[in-house]
């Protein structure tokens, strides 16, 4: 295994019920590198990626990570009843981070730092997906694994969101994500394609 290798993800099979999803899934992840995962909506992206943070357990395979890793679901997951700062806060705790200042570096960079006071439940879908993405990466973790990091975004912040994840490849660290539009394939490395179970790289890599 090469040395840089931050997530390796070997023959994996994973079924709910009876209907089987992913049917020997392989992905290889490296330092510095920008994955895309596309498929079909139901093709099994975020089960991949949940079973790749260890959120679920695949039937069979494995899964190796070899770095802290942050993730952002597709579902965001806060807290209805606190503020954006408090949110940051509480996650400062859960990272033991000494300082925000780059979590607020994040905020203002996607464009929601005049809503540091409004409580989650009250946020826009958009604004609460940046929350979201902001949870995700203030601890700046070497693997990064964003489900649809974008949904509701404008042009602006999506944008943004690209010259981010530019930079943080650049930095070294490994970012994987799934996306939906054909519009964003050209920032990625290396594209996947989730196709009856499997991944398919298309293209040769950059
Ligand atoms: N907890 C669950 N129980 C049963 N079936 C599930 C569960 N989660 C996902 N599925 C099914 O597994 C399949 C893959 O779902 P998944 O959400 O991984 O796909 P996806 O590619 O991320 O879809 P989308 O593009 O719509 O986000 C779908 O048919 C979905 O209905």
């Amino acid at each position: 295994m090469a040395s840089d290798v931050r997530l390796c993800i070997s023959a994996v099979h994973k079924g709910y019920g009876r209907r089987s999803v992913l049917r020997g899934v392989d992905l290889t992840v490296s330092a510095g590198v920008l994955v895309g995962v596309v498929g079909e909506n139901g093709s099994g992206k975020s089960t991949l990626l949940r079973i790749a943070v260890g959120q679920l357990t695949p039937d069979r395979g494995t899964v190796r990570r070899f770095s802290a890793l942050g993730y952002c679901p597709q579902q965001a997951v806060v807290n209805d009843t606190l503020t954006v700062a408090q949110h940051l806060r509480l996650f400062q705790v859960a990272y033991r981070l000494p300082r925000l200042d780059r979590a607020w570096e994040l905020v203002e960079l996607l464009g929601f730092g005049g809503e540091r006071r409004t409580r989650a439940g009250e946020l826009s879908g958009g604004t609460r997906q940046k929350l979201n993405l902001t949870l995700a990466l203030m601890h700046d973790p070497p693997l990064l694994v964003l489900d649809e990091p974008y949904q509701g975004f404008d042009w602006d912040t999506h944008q943004r969101f690209w010259q981010l994840a530019g930079q943080l490849r650049g930095q070294g660290r490994s970012v994987v994500v799934v996306s939906h539009l054909l519009h964003d394939l050209k920032y990625f490395d290396t594209v996947h394609h989730l196709r009856d179970g499997r991944l398919h790289q298309e293209g040769a890599p950059r």
